[in-house]
């Protein structure tokens, strides 16, 4: 019997919560290992061990031990093809380069000012960290011009690769979440008809909800 893979981290960080809605998704047993962020156990040597740059999450599963969300989500994928939501990450080159696209936009254009706007909005008040209020303007400004391009996207296609759910709306889940749920500017998302009719469809995945409920119990 194979031993289920090891995800290090919180299920409150959104790139742990990545990783953890894709094992989900694909129905891979798996065992997380809490890493106390806020005791800096991030940044002890035993962890800086698996994950040099000292952030969540990190991950192992038999001889391989990675870094990186995204590059975590496409390992499982490919991995576990065969298991749960087969066409998560496509079934040929030419899928696969529409979800890498996606993916990729989300990494790019879509987390650098959501990451941004949950970090001022939500987590800045939690932790007593001043917010920074031209980052707040900048980053919402960054965030509409991205989403207006999901708008017409999404107007076109029922997913952001094309007719199935797949790895590239899964990464966007994290920070929307945090985004509608614990910030005002939930209307960044709601305000777009067709985004919201996605951030709707995809934020009610039994995957997703799974992850969101590993989050109440940390
Ligand atoms: N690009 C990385 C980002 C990882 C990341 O930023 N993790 C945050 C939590 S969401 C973290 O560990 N922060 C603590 C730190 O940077 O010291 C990934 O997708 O895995």
């Amino acid at each position: 019997m194979t031993s289920p893979v090891k995800v290090y981290g919180t299920p409150l960080s959104t790139a742990a919560a990545r990783v953890l809605a894709c094992l989900f998704e694909k129905d891979v047993d798996f065992q997380l290992i809490p890493v106390n962020l806020a005791k800096g156990e991030h940044k002890k040597p035993e962890f800086l061990k698996i994950q040099p740059f000292g952030q969540v999450p990190a991950f192992q599963d038999e001889s391989i031990s990675l870094f990186e969300s995204r590059a975590i989500c496409r390992y499982i994928c490919e991995k576990y093809a065969d298991k749960g939501n087969k066409k998560l990450y496509g079934t040929n080159p030419l899928a696969k380069a529409s979800i890498d696209q996606w993916l990729e936009a989300e990494g790019q254009s879509f987390n650098p000012p959501s990451g941004a706007l949950v970090f001022q909005l939500a987590f800045a008040p939690r932790w007593k960290i001043p917010q920074d209020q031209d980052a707040i303007k900048q980053n919402e400004a960054k965030l509409g011009k991205v989403l207006d391009v999901y708008e017409k996207r999404l107007g076109e296609s029922r997913f952001l690769a094309g007719d199935d759910f797949s790895l590239a709306d899964l990464s966007h889940l994290p920070n929307a979440h945090y985004l509608v749920t614990a910030t005002d500017r939930a209307e960044l998302i709601t305000s777009r008809k067709h985004v919201e009719r996605w951030w709707d469809e995809i934020s009610n995945r039994d995957s997703w909800k799974k992850a969101v409920e590993l989050q109440k119990s940390p």
